[in-house]
C-alpha cells in the first residue's frame, strides 16, 4: 500500500467572507446590531474589571449618499495589539468563549468571532481604533473582504475603548441614513442599561429610554401597570390592557406576557421580542413560549440562553426547554391565581381567545385541564362558563349539532333540563372529551329522540276526541313531509316543536337547493332527493301540544274549516322558532296564512 500523504484544507478566504457576511444574516441591518454587541460586550468586561464603570455608546453619522460614513464608539475594554492579532485578524476566534467550548456560559453575546463581518455587506473596509483599558499603545486595524488587513500603532494615545468606522459601499447609503440608524439603535438596543447617543445632521441626542427597574424585577411590574402598559405599545405596537410578568426560577430569564387584546389564529407566526444581555437578538422567537401560549406576545431578556451564530434564533437544547416550561408555568399559575381571585380578569381573556382555547383545549388534554372551568358554552341557562355548568347538574347534557340544539332548547328550558349547545367548533369534541380530563363527571349526549321520549301520550279518551282533527292536520302538512304528533309536554305555552331526523333534513337541503339553483342543476338534485323520498325517516315530525290551551280548541272543538290554515300556522311557526330556514313554498304559506288570519279577524266565520 503507498504511503498516505497529510494534506491541508485551502479556504478561499474572500469566498468565505462573503459566505459569512452576505449570507449568514437575514438582512445587511445586523451589521448594526453586531456593533452593538460587540460594544456591550467590551462595557460587560469593562465593568468586570471596574464594577463602578459607566457604559457609554456613541454614534456618528457624516457625509451623504456614496459618502456617507459610520462611527460607532464604546468606552469598553478596548484590545491590545496583541489582542487585535489574536482576535480581529484571525476569523472564527473570539475573545469571549470560555476556552474552545463555542456553547460554555459566558457573560458576553458574541462567542463565534464572525459578527464583525457583516460590516461587509455595507462597507467595502472596516476600521477599527482601539485603545485598551490595560493600557499599551491605541492601534489601528483596517480590514478588506479579500482577507488582507494592515495594524499601525496610533503616535497619541487614545481613551480606552473602541471606534469603528464604515464608509457605505453603493448602493447601501440607505443603512446609513439618520433615520434608518436611529430606528435600527433603538430596536435592538432599547432595553441597553447604558446610553446610545445619535450624533447625524448637526444635532445629538440620546436614543435609548432609561430602562425601568420592573423589566429586571417583574414582580415589580405590577405596580406600575400604564407604565408597564404604554410600555408594551411602544415596543411591540399594540396596545394591550392586561399582562403578566414573567420570571423563571434562576431569576436569569424575564419579561412581560401582554395578553394580546383581540383573537388570534391558532396558526399564526408568533412574535415575541427576546432579548440576549438586553440585547435584541430575535422578534421571531416562536420556541421560548410553550405553544398554547397563543394569546399573549411578549418581551423576554434572557442571559442564559444560547443564540445560534445567526442569531436570530437559540439552540433548541436543555436549557432552552427549562426556560420554555418555566416561562409557561408563569403564565400558568397567573391563569390559576386569575381563577381563583380575580374571575372577571380571566373570564375576559377566555372570552377574547375562547375560539383558539377551544382549538388547543381540544388538542391538549393539559390545557384543557387547565382553563376548561373559564371556556363559554351556550346552554339552556343561558351563557356560562364549563364551570358554572359542571356545578349545575350532576349530568350534562349536550347537543352535538347545533340544529339539535335549536329543537331541544325550548322544550329543555321549559322543563329546567339543562342542556349544553355543543354545536359550535370543537364543542362537541371538548364536551365528550370532559371525562377524560375530569373522571367521574357524567356527560351525555342528547338527541331530539330523546327528549321527545319524555312527553306524555294522550289517553284513549284524548286520542277519539282528536282522531279526526289530527288526521286532518296530517293530511294539511303531507306536501312538506312533515307529520303531526299529539302529545302532552310542558311547557304549556309552547304549541309545537318541530323536529328533522337526519334524512329528512338532507331532503329539507336539497330541496331548497333545488328552489334557488338553475334548472338543470334542480333537475339533478330532484332526481336525489327522489331516492329518499318513500323513506318514512324522511319526515319531519311536529309534535303538537295538546296541554296548550289554544291547540286543545283546535282539537278538541267542533270547527274543522280553519283547522288546515292553523296548523300550517303553527308548522311556520315551529320552523321560525327551531331558527330553520324556510323554503319559498313554506314561505308563502305563512304570508297566506297571515292573511286569511286578518281576514278572520275582520269578519267573523259565517254561523259563529
Ligand atoms: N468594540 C469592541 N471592543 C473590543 N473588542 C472588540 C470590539 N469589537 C470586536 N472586538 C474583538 O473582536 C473579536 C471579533 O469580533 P466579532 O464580532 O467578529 O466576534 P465575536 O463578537 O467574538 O463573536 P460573534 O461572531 O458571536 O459576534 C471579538 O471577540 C473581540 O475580541
Amino acid at each position: 500500500m503507498p504511503d498516505s500523504q497529510e494534506y491541508r484544507f485551502q479556504v478561499n478566504l474572500s469566498g468565505m467572507i462573503d459566505i459569512l457576511s452576505n449570507h449568514l444574516y437575514s438582512s445587511p441591518r445586523v451589521f448594526l446590531r453586531e456593533l452593538l454587541q460587540n460594544a456591550t460586550d467590551a462595557i460587560t468586561a469593562r465593568i468586570d474589571l471596574d464594577p463602578s464603570h459607566r457604559g457609554e455608546v456613541f454614534v456618528e453619522l457624516a457625509g451623504q449618499g456614496a459618502d456617507a460614513t459610520l462611527l460607532m464608539q464604546d468606552n469598553g475594554i478596548g484590545l491590545t495589539e496583541e489582542d487585535v492579532h489574536e482576535f480581529l485578524a484571525m476569523i472564527g476566534h473570539s475573545s469571549k468563549r470560555n476556552g474552545t467550548e463555542l456553547l460554555g456560559e459566558t457573560s458576553f453575546i458574541g462567542r463565534f468571532g464572525i459578527g464583525l463581518l457583516s460590516c461587509f455587506m455595507v462597507s467595502d473596509e472596516i476600521v477599527m481604533l482601539t485603545q485598551s483599558a490595560s493600557g499599551g499603545p491605541s492601534i489601528e486595524w483596517r480590514g478588506k473582504p479579500d482577507g488582507t488587513y494592515t495594524i499601525r500603532k496610533l503616535e497619541t494615545s487614545l481613551t480606552p475603548g473602541t471606534k469603528v468606522y464604515l464608509r457605505c459601499k453603493p448602493e447601501t447609503d440607505f443603512y446609513f441614513e439618520a433615520e434608518t440608524v436611529e430606528l435600527d439603535l433603538l430596536h435592538y438596543g432599547a432595553l441597553l442599561p447604558y446610553p446610545i447617543r445619535l450624533s447625524a445632521q448637526g444635532s445629538e441626542h440620546r436614543i435609548n429610554p432609561e430602562v425601568p427597574d420592573w423589566i429586571v424585577r417583574p414582580d415589580l411590574a405590577r405596580g406600575s401597570r400604564d407604565e408597564v402598559l404604554r410600555f408594551g405599545e411602544n415596543m411591540l405596537g399594540e396596545r394591550f390592557r392586561d399582562f403578566i410578568p414573567l420570571r423563571t426560577s434562576t431569576g436569569r430569564t424575564g419579561g412581560i406576557a401582554y395578553i394580546l387584546p383581540h383573537a388570534v389564529n391558532l396558526n399564526a407566526k408568533r412574535s415575541h421580542k427576546v432579548y440576549l444581555k438586553r440585547m435584541l437578538i430575535s422578534e421571531q422567537a416562536d420556541n421560548i413560549l410553550p405553544e398554547w401560549a397563543f394569546f399573549v406576545k411578549c418581551l423576554i431578556w434572557t442571559d442564559e440562553l444560547q443564540p445560534t451564530a445567526s442569531r436570530e434564533h437559540f439552540y433548541e437544547n436543555e436549557q432552552l426547554e427549562r426556560v420554555r416550561g418555566e416561562l409557561g408555568e408563569a403564565i400558568r399559575d397567573e391563569l390559576i391565581q386569575m381563577s381563583e381571585q380575580d374571575q372577571t380578569r380571566l373570564r375576559r381573556i377566555v372570552e377574547l381567545h375562547a375560539l383558539s382555547m377551544k382549538n388547543l383545549a381540544a388538542e391538549d388534554d393539559e390545557f384543557y385541564r387547565m382553563i376548561h372551568r373559564w371556556l363559554p358554552f351556550e346552554s339552556t341557562y343561558g351563557h356560562k362558563s364549563l364551570g358554572e355548568l359542571i356545578d349545575e347538574k350532576q349530568t350534562l347534557y349536550y347537543t352535538p349539532t347545533l340544529d339539535h340544539y335549536r329543537q331541544l332548547r325550548h322544550v329543555a328550558s321549559a322543563q329546567s333540563m339543562l342542556v349544553v349547545n355543543g354545536g359550535y367548533i370543537y364543542e362537541a369534541e371538548l364536551l365528550e372529551s370532559l371525562t377524560r380530563i375530569l373522571p367521574g363527571i357524567d356527560v351525555r349526549r342528547l338527541l331530539p329522540e330523546d327528549v321527545s321520549l319524555a312527553f306524555t301520550d294522550l289517553n284513549a279518551e284524548e286520542r277519539s276526541l282528536t282522531l279526526q282533527a289530527a288526521r286532518a292536520a296530517d293530511l294539511a302538512l303531507q306536501r312538506f313531509r312533515c307529520r303531526i304528533l299529539l302529545k302532552r309536554f310542558k311547557p304549556e305555552e309552547l304549541p309545537a316543536l318541530f323536529t328533522l331526523p337526519e334524512e329528512a333534513a338532507t331532503l329539507r337541503s336539497i330541496e331548497r337547493a333545488s328552489e334557488e339553483s338553475p334548472q338543470a342543476f334542480a333537475s339533478i338534485l330532484g332526481s336525489l332527493g327522489g331516492s329518499l323520498q318513500g323513506d318514512a325517516s324522511s319526515y319531519s315530525l311536529l309534535y303538537l301540544n295538546l296541554s296548550n290551551p289554544v291547540v286543545e280548541r283546535m282539537f278538541t272543538g267542533q270547527s274543522t274549516s280553519r283547522l288546515s290554515t292553523l296548523i300550517e300556522m303553527l308548522y311556520a311557526n315551529a320552523l321560525m322558532m327551531g331558527h330553520y330556514p324556510m323554503s319559498r313554498s313554506e314561505l308563502a304559506l305563512l304570508n297566506k296564512g297571515i292573511l286569511s288570519l286578518i281576514d278572520w279577524s275582520i269578519e267573523p266565520e259565517k254561523g259563529e
